[in-house]
């Protein structure tokens, strides 16, 4: 199906001509290395009409390329470095062994790492230089009135999914007024923006991410007693509910009995190339030569870069070619499982600040859409839920479209098991029973963790990649159960992962965003790692399950 309309946000004249210079700088210096987002993350010296007379001055070959001196030279006098607005700031709540550390690790060796990753929040904080509230117009960060932590490397902004891991690790640190001021950046930009974008860039401002900041504010309540955060956060929250919930995000399904649903879907509002990756996505798009079908992928890639999962055969309709991304058109499991996490939340939060109004409608929203997750994506012989692909008799997205049986995928995705993350459903035990049968035979376990998915695309979020959050939910999801097969096999799923990361921090001496999840230890592909930087939902997921789990192994046990 391919849905033809929706909004589309308008691009600042400094974003169009970074992408000018990000295409020179490509011709210029060549594939090799060569990192897109790098010249979108640059800030201006002088204003954009001199900066551009500049550029118009310097001699091109035919290819768009100048010369190395020239270019090199030319970025030098017009540009501030890449993540320069951006300082170092000590957070205010960091000591270097915070009281009650950590209670479960008791082998020295591993405190003693868990304290050095604890101390690389230090290196992943940061505030934005004043300068950006300044002159918004020479910049592409956005301005946010606190501290973040960022993911590190590459990515020099804050992240919305990322945030939440990173607020584990921030609590099992103690660190309790950094995590809150990540969360209070959130909600300005939900003020902003009407949601929490992607990142906080000018050109991540046409998509979000994955839903999560109810449940930064429920973490964070749960630990501190808050109420004055649960205040100011929850119209925030009621806002970004009706964001997913309205709209584009909106998708109704009549199952097999006449009943109607409603859930939702991912949807960019931008049908052009990444700006962060625009000479990337042009590339992809070199196949294509009607320009409204180039639009609708241009659109499927930003859609896919709103799930967080950039980029998966999951959201292919044939893994072979990237051109058939149509993640627009599927529903996807894993965002419907956290909207029914926002809406728990949000019946719950209401109740703390003595809205019972709220509360009941919330209350009410997370059994609809409890109901609508079993109807539509629970698979009883499989035991998992899987993604629903619309079949599109229409080009709108607003009409109601008839559940079938061969629209639900059969694909296995780590994503098939973040329900399990959810209250409602790891407090039922026979489900439980049968959700932990299915993972353990699903083919996605392996000797670091668990895998994203099994198939072995090259996509950074396919096998053989593990990646930190989705290890995260499941293990957290399975030791909430009652049931002591569940609670055994997250204890040596947060194990493995807690091992994985250790080893590969001790050869590397870095934290990575991804794993190898079939050998213990290994680093997993793509990305630069800049030792004792850490990455930032890697260090917290890390940090949490320490803190659940603790370590009782010996350091020399193999991953076999
Ligand atoms: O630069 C390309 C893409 O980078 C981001 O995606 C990846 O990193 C994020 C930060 O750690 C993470 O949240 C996301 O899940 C990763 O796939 C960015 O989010 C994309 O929008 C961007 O196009």
């Amino acid at each position: 199906m391919a849905i033809t309309e929706g909004p589309v946000k308008p691009k600042t004249p400094l974003i169009s001509f970074l992408e000018t210079l990000q295409k020179t700088a490509l011709a210029t210096f060549g594939s090799k290395d060569f990192d897109p987002k790098l010249y979108v993350d640059l800030s201006l010296k002088s204003n954009l009409s001199v900066t551009i007379e500049g550029f118009g001055n310097l001699p091109k070959n035919q290819n768009g390329s100048v010369s190395v001196d020239d270019l090199k030279g030319f970025i030098e006098k017009y540009f501030e470095g890449a993540g320069n607005d951006l300082e170092y700031v000590q957070p205010v709540d960091y000591v270097a062994v915070p009281v009650g550390f950590l209670p479960k690790v008791k082998n020295m060796e591993m405190r003693e790492w868990a304290l050095e990753i604890h101390s690389l929040w230090k290196n992943l904080s940061r505030k934005v230089s004043q300068e950006v509230a300044k002159r918004p117009e020479f910049h592409t960060l956005l301005p946010l009135p606190g501290p973040v932590m960022i993911p590190g490397s590459r990515f020099r902004e804050v992240y919305y999914w990322d945030s939440y891991w990173v607020i584990r690790g921030l609590l099992a640190s103690k660190m309790y007024e950094t995590a809150k001021a990540i969360v209070i950046n959130l909600i300005y930009l939900i003020d902003h923006y009407g949601f929490v974008l992607n990142g906080a860039r000018a050109y991540y401002t046409n998509r979000s991410q994955p839903p999560l900041l109810s449940s930064m504010v429920y973490e964070i309540y749960g630990v501190t007693r808050d109420i004055e955060l649960v205040k100011v956060a929850l119209p925030a929250l009621l806002k970004e509910h009706a964001f997913w919930t309205s709209g584009i995000h909106k998708v109704v399904i009549i199952d097999a009995e006449g009943t109607e649903h409603i859930l939702s879907r991912y949807y960019a509002m931008w049908d052009e190339p990444r700006p962060e990756s625009s000479t990337i996505d042009i590339a992809a798009a070199s196949t294509i030569s009607n320009d409204s079908e180039r639009k609708l992928f241009f659109r499927e890639v930003a859609s896919t870069a709103e799930s967080g999962w950039d980029f998966s055969t999951r959201w292919m309709r044939d893994p072979s070619s990237f051109t058939t991304l149509t993640t627009t058109t599927i529903i996807p499991v894993d965002l419907n499982a956290f909207l029914l996490k926002v809406e728990h939340d949000l019946a719950s939060l209401a109740k703390v600040v003595g809205n019972d109004g709220i509360a009941e409608i919330f209350s009410a929203a997370s059994k609809a859409r409890q109901k609508a997750m079993k109807a539509i994506m629970w698979n009883e012989e499989r035991g998992q839920w899987f993604d629903y692909w619309l079949s599109g008799s229409s080009t709108s997205h607003q009409e109601a479209e008839e559940w079938r049986v061969e629209n639900q995928s059969n694909t296995t995705f780590a994503s098939n098991f973040i329900p399990i993350w959810i209250n409602s459903f790891h407090s039922d035990e026979s489900l439980v029973e049968k959700v932990v049968k299915s993972l353990q035979c699903s083919g996605l376990l392996g000797a670091a963790g668990i895998s994203t998915s099994l198939t072995n695309s090259g996509q950074q979020w396919d096998l053989p990649n593990g990646w930190a959050p989705l290890q995260h939910m499941i293990i957290e999801g399975l030791s909430r159960s009652k049931s002591p097969e569940a609670n055994k096999m997250a204890e040596d799923l947060a194990l493995r992962w807690i091992r994985t990361n250790y080893l590969a921090f001790k050869k590397t001496g870095a934290m990575h965003e991804k794993y190898n999840v079939l050998e213990c230890g290994e680093t997993g592909g793509g990305g630069e790692y800049i030792p004792q930087t850490g990455f930032g939902w890697s260090n917290g997921v890390v940090m949490a399950l320490l803190e659940q789990f603790g370590w009782s192994e010996d350091l020399s046990v193999s991953c076999e």
